[in-house]
């Protein structure tokens, strides 16, 4: 099955009142690991590259072609899409939609709302003509974001309406106190505010920051809107805490299968647990 674009994906979710997980590739075992969730779950999936990430990964080219030979040698009969996630700037948005990307995130936030309207109308031009989905951010997540230690800053609904009407973006990820990374105490997002901007916008919401938030509070942002959730911090964790107990336990070992393979599984396992709280689980 090709790769697709989010936008079909993201208006179904909404309409059906699920999620879409994202999940993002630090390597090839992540996309192995999420892919085999998505397949054995029926559930549609995104996987993400992270701008910050993606020369550690070898380049757009080789995330596109890793992604695109597993789905084929891993037999995978779900919708996948391949997204750029926080794209720096216009021009590695171009970059990735000419690797292969079927989706990608402008992240002009920390831009003037002009600014953020005016690049990511840019990459909409490039992107949709071709069948590649967009996505943009209003306000600040908390934690680090671009390598940037930032606190939050909730979006501006009128801002969030101009973006959604003077760009045609599929989806919005609309900063209303998330936190990339762990949260330190209990996450406390802003409900009303993602009514209002959902009811004014009317497009795919996105929650970044979606690792570590209540099971109840993930309901009430589906319910409102949210129809993408991004999740990194829960998968890198597992896989790192798997990896200390394999070499704790087996203090010789140095085999990277013997090592890795634990941590594939223990991520699998944690992305079926997301795709049953976000509802995913049987939408393919
Ligand atoms: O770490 C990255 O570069 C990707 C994340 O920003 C991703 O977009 C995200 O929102 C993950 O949230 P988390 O798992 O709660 O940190
Ligand atoms: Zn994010």
């Amino acid at each position: 099955m090709p790769l697709v674009a989010m936008s079909e994906m993201l208006l179904k979710a909404k309409a059906e009142r699920y999620a879409v997980g994202q999940y993002n590739i630090n390597g090839l075992e992540f996309a192995q690991s999420f892919l085999k969730a998505a397949n054995e779950e029926r559930a549609p999936i995104i996987l993400a590259a992270s701008d910050r990430l993606v020369d550690y990964l070898g380049g757009f080219k080789t995330i596109a072609a890793m992604v695109k030979s597993l789905m084929e040698e891993m037999d995978i009969t779900v919708p996948v899409a391949l997204h750029l996630d926080h794209g720096m700037d216009v021009e590695r948005c171009k970059k990735a939609i000419d690797a292969g990307f079927t989706s990608v995130m402008i992240d002009g936030s920390h831009h003037p709302i002009d600014v953020n309207i005016e690049i990511t109308k840019m990459v909409v031009d490039y992107a949709q003509k071709i069948g590649v989905s967009v996505e943009a951010e209003v306000g600040t997540v908390g934690g680090t974001e671009d390598g940037l230690v930032g606190g939050i800053q909730y979006a501006d609904p009128h801002d969030c309406t101009r973006i959604v009407k003077e760009t045609g973006i599929d989806a919005l990820a609309a900063a209303l106190g998330s936190v990339h990374g762990p949260y330190q105490g209990e996450p406390k997002l802003g409900f009303e505010e993602m009514e209002l901007i959902s009811n004014m916008t009317n497009v795919p919401l996105v929650l970044h920051g979606g690792s570590g938030i209540p099971l109840h509070q993930i309901k009430k942002a589906i319910e409102l809107g949210h129809a993408k959730i991004n999740v990194n911090t829960e998968s890198i964790q597992v896989w790192a805490k798997t990896i200390r107990e394999v070499l704790a336990v087996e203090g010789t070992v140095y085999e990277p299968r013997t090592i890795i393979t634990p941590a594939k599984e223990a991520i699998i396992t944690v992305v079926k647990r997301k795709m049953a709280e976000f509802n995913t689980s049987g939408k393919a």
